[in-house]
């Protein structure tokens, strides 16, 4: 982008993210650019840091006035000289003389956006009809939106202003609106750049990571038996139903774990066994078989919703978290507890992951759906990483809450975000019973002896990278045959 640009326009805000915009203003201008500096704020209020970076910019150029809490005739038709084409007046008229293509440089509001923009329709309107091909770079957040939530701020009349940016510049690492909601389509390209802080060892909330090839390496077991490996067992529907669990169960057994053995009523064994190989097969009429069934204690995690129905699946439910070991929920396994959530809460134990979509996470917990439906109207608004976390504190064990931008939580106050955004896009997991895999991976990840949070952020990264390695023309049935090609390029 520097490479052909030599002119900038600096929009500088009331707090330290304008201090941040001053700064940048100085340095282009040190390389030789244009730089026309605009400032919405007053000066006598700046904090420390951002006062003396206007000062030191006020030696170099002029600051243009962009008053509060709205900029006038004279203020917008100076921008307007700057950034629309045909420039005439005084600032225009240098600016046009620069060559190069015009950057335009977003440093309103960062992570301090305490309210909807007001008052600066006709600012943000006349930035966005610049002139062609000009460059939109925020500094720290684009201004508008809320850094914590991703989540554009609305007034109470529902408008909803900010500059949309093709590229993002952070400091230090991402912000989680630089990953959640709308926040990865309004940053466009997110940069961050070291700006010496130290790193926090062991951050409470980060972005998931691609898992390394040796904590999945079966190798790493060299020799031993598939035991070792772990055993799931991923409870199924009734006769017609079974689609589901069957993906659930390939995905388990694809992402490692030794055995995977899927449980059905005895109606639907004949249907599964049609369609299952390696998989193995148990009739279990009710609850009670199923309970005596998971008696082996060889079985290591399981995996009870996809496909399960909602007639059987409370007693089913409850004898799969009375065994204690490490369980994903899904689909009606959560569902089926819309009228008593806390019956399930109660039940639930920390070797447990939840894995609900939108939906199913509104039957669970309505407050925090309601919450999160609610207008954003202040900053920091409450985001999928709030509800995530008040979720799983609530269930005493992991929460995942699915989506294009996906939050696990842990009751410790952990989380991870996994943003399917840009490079990492995987729109062809919008396709019916992509979560049955994600749940099996899960499982598989369990059974193999991953503690819960790390299992379902390895799986969501896989899941997604599986997804991208297919492609157009994804249908759940093909992303467990994805898989192993992402395994063998993982390093
Ligand atoms: N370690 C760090 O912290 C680092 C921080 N850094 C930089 O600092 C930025 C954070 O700075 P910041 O805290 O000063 O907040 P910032 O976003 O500039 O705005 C606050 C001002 O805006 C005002 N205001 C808010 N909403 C408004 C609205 N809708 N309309 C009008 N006014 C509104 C608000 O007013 P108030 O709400 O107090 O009335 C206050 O005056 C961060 O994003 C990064 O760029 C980096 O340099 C690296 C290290
Ligand atoms: N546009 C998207 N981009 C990335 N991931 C997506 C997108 N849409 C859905 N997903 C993912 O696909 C899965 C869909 O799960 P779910 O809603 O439970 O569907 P189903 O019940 O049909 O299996 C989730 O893991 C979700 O995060």
């Amino acid at each position: 982008m520097a490479a052909g640009a030599q002119s900038a326009v600096v929009l500088c805000g009331p707090g330290n993210n304008g201090g941040d915009g001053f700064v940048i203003a100085r340095m282009l201008h040190a390389r030789g650019w244009q730089v026309a500096v605009f400032f919405y704020g007053d000066a006598a209020r700046l904090p420390a840091d951002a006062a003396e970076a206007y000062a030191a910019w006020q030696a170099v150029g002029p600051v243009h006035p962009l008053s509060q809490p709205e900029p006038d005739e004279t203020q917008l038709c100076a921008l307007a000289d700057v950034v629309l084409p045909g420039p005439t007046g005084p600032i225009g008229g240098t600016m046009a003389a620069a060559p190069g293509r015009l950057v335009l440089i977003d440093a309103l509001f960062g992570t301090g956006l305490t309210r909807p923009l007001v008052g600066l329709d006709l600012t943000l309107r006349l930035c966005q009809e610049a002139r062609a091909p000009a460059a939109f770079v925020a500094v720290d957040v684009p201004s508008g939106l809320c850094a914590d939530a991703g989540r554009v701020l609305t007034t109470p009349a529902g408008a909803a202003l900010c500059l949309p940016a093709d590229l993002t510049v952070s400091f230090h690492g991402r912000k989680p609106g630089h990953l959640l909601a709308e926040g990865p389509e309004i940053c466009g390209k997110v940069v961050v750049a070291d700006i010496g802080l130290p790193d926090d060892p062991a951050p409470q909330v980060r972005p998931v990571d691609a898992p390394r090839a040796a904590d999945l390496d079966k190798a790493a077991l060299r020799g031993a038996h598939k035991f070792a490996h772990g055993h799931a067992v991923v409870v199924s529907g009734g006769v017609g139903q079974g689609g589901a669990s069957r993906l659930a169960a390939r995905a388990a057994l694809r992402i490692g774990a030794g055995l995977v053995t899927l449980a059905c009523p005895p109606a639907a064994l004949i249907e599964n066994a049609a369609r299952l190989d390696a998989i193995m097969l148990r009739s279990v009429r009710d609850a009670e078989a199923l309970t005596q069934m998971l008696d082996d204690p060889r079985i290591t995690a399981l995996c009870i919703g996809p496909g399960l129905g909602l007639t059987r699946a409370r007693p089913l439910v409850a004898a799969v978290l009375a065994r204690g070991v490490p369980a994903v929920l899904d689909a009606d396994a959560l569902s089926v507890w819309v009228d008593e959530p806390a019956a399930l809460f109660a039940a639930l134990h920390p070797g447990c992951v939840l894995t609900p979509h939108l939906g199913e996470f509104a039957r669970l917990f309505p407050d925090l759906a309601d919450l999160l439906a609610a207008p954003a109207s202040s900053g920091p608004a409450f985001s999928k990483l709030d509800a995530a976390r008040a979720a799983s504190r609530r269930a005493g064990c992991v929460v995942l809450l699915k989506g294009a931008d996906t939050v696990i939580a842990a009751p410790d106050g952990q989380a991870r975000i996994h943003s399917a955004s840009g490079a990492q896009a995987a729109p062809w997991l919008a396709t019916a019973g992509a979560g049955d895999v994600l749940a099996g991976l899960i499982a598989g990840l369990l059974a193999r002896g991953k503690p819960p949070l790390e299992a379902a952020s390895m799986a969501v990264w896989l899941h997604a990278a599986s997804a991208r390695a297919f492609g157009p023309g994804l249908t759940a049935d093909d992303l467990s045959d994805a898989l192993p090609g992402v395994l063998r390029a993982l390093t």
